[in-house]
C-alpha cells in the first residue's frame, strides 16, 4: 500500500507502535516531556521493527473526557514534525478530528487512523483532501458510554455491515478502494464474548477486500479474560496478535512491538513452509 513516497509490502503483517501523547500517558506529562518522550519511544518502537507509528492526542478508552481540537492539534503536531525529520517511518494519525487529519498530514502523517470512520463533521471532505490511506474502525456508540450494553444481532454480520457501508460512502466521496483499511474495533462498543467472537472469525472480514488492522493490546478482552493489570497482559497481548496474523490481519496495533515482531516473523515462517507444500 502507498503511503504518500514510502510503500509498504502488506502481503505479510506489519507491526504499528502505539504512541499515545496525552498527558495521562506520561508519568510527568508536561508539554515538553510529552515532546521529548514521545521521540524516545518513537525511536525505539522503530529501532524494534515498527513499521508504523500511530500518533494519539486523545484517549478514546472507555469513559475518556473529550479534548478540544487546539488540545490535540497542540499534543500532535510538534511530535508529527519531529519524527517527519528525524525518522525514516511512516506516521499514522490516530484522530476523529477534521482539521487535526488536515494539519497532521500537512505535518507529515500519511495514514489517517479514525475510530469514527469519517462520521464526524468535515471528516470525509478532509480525508479526501488528504489524498492518503484511512483506516476506518467500528465503534458503537461513543466512548463515554459504548461500554454499558452493546448489543448486537451477529456481531460479526453487524460490523461488517457497518464497514462495508462506510468503504462504499468513502468511495463514492471520492477515496480510492486501495487506500482504504478496516478494523474491526476491539473494545469499542463490545462485550468480552463480542471481542472474541470478533477474533475468532477475523478472517471473514477479508470478505471486505481491504487490508485489515488489529488493535486489542492492553485492552480488556485481555485483562478481563485474564484477570490481569494492563502491564501484566504480555502474554495476552502476543497470544491475541498472533492469532490476528495468522488469521491474516495486515497490520497489528501494538504497545509491545518487539515481542510482536518476534511472533509475527514466527508466523511469516510456518505460512512460508505452509506455501511451500503446496507448490
Ligand atoms: N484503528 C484503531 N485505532 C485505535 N485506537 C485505539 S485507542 C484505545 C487503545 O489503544 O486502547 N484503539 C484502536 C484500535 O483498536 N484500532
Amino acid at each position: 500500500m502507498q503511503f504518500k513516497d514510502k510503500f509498504l509490502d502488506l502481503s505479510s503483517p506489519r507491526v504499528m507502535g502505539i504512541l499515545n501523547v496525552t498527558p495521562d500517558s506520561f508519568s510527568d506529562g508536561g508539554a515538553f516531556n510529552i515532546l521529548d518522550n514521545g521521540l524516545v519511544q518513537a525511536e525505539l518502537m522503530i529501532s524494534e521493527g515498527a513499521d508504523i507509528i500511530d500518533i494519539g492526542g486523545e484517549s478514546t478508552r472507555p469513559g475518556a473526557q473529550a479534548v478540544s481540537v487546539q488540545q490535540e492539534l497542540d499534543r500532535v503536531i510538534p511530535v508529527i514534525e519531529s519524527m517527519y525529520q528525524r525518522f525514516d517511518t511512516i506516521i499514522s494519525i490516530d484522530t476523529s478530528k477534521a482539521k487535526v487529519m488536515t494539519e497532521a498530514v500537512n505535518a507529515g502523517a500519511s495514514l489517517i487512523n479514525d475510530v469514527r470512520a469519517l462520521q464526524e463533521n468535515g471528516s470525509l471532505v478532509a480525508a479526501v483532501e488528504a489524498n492518503v490511506p484511512v483506516c476506518l474502525m467500528h465503534m458503537q456508540g461513543q466512548p463515554r458510554a459504548m461500554q454499558q450494553s452493546p448489543q448486537y444481532d451477529d456481531v460479526v454480520k453487524d460490523v461488517m455491515t457497518f464497514l462495508q457501508e462506510r468503504i462504499s460512502v468513502c468511495c463514492d466521496a471520492g477515496i480510492n478502494a486501495d487506500q482504504i483499511i478496516v478494523d474491526p474495533g476491539f473494545g469499542f462498543g463490545k462485550s468480552l464474548e463480542h471481542n472474541y467472537k470478533i477474533l475468532a472469525n477475523l478472517e471473514a472480514f477479508h470478505q471486505l477486500n481491504a487490508p485489515i488492522l488489529a488493535g486489542m493490546s492492553r485492552k480488556s478482552m485481555i485483562g478481563n479474560l485474564l484477570n490481569r493489570q494492563i502491564e501484566q497482559r504480555l502474554a495476552g497481548n502476543i497470544a491475541v496478535a498472533t492469532v490476528a496474523a495468522q488469521k491474516g490481519a495486515q497490520i497489528i496495533r501494538v504497545h509491545d512491538v518487539k515481542e510482536t515482531v518476534d511472533a509475527v516473523k514466527i508466523i511469516n515462517m510456518i505460512n512460508a513452509c505452509r506455501n511451500n507444500n503446496e507448490r
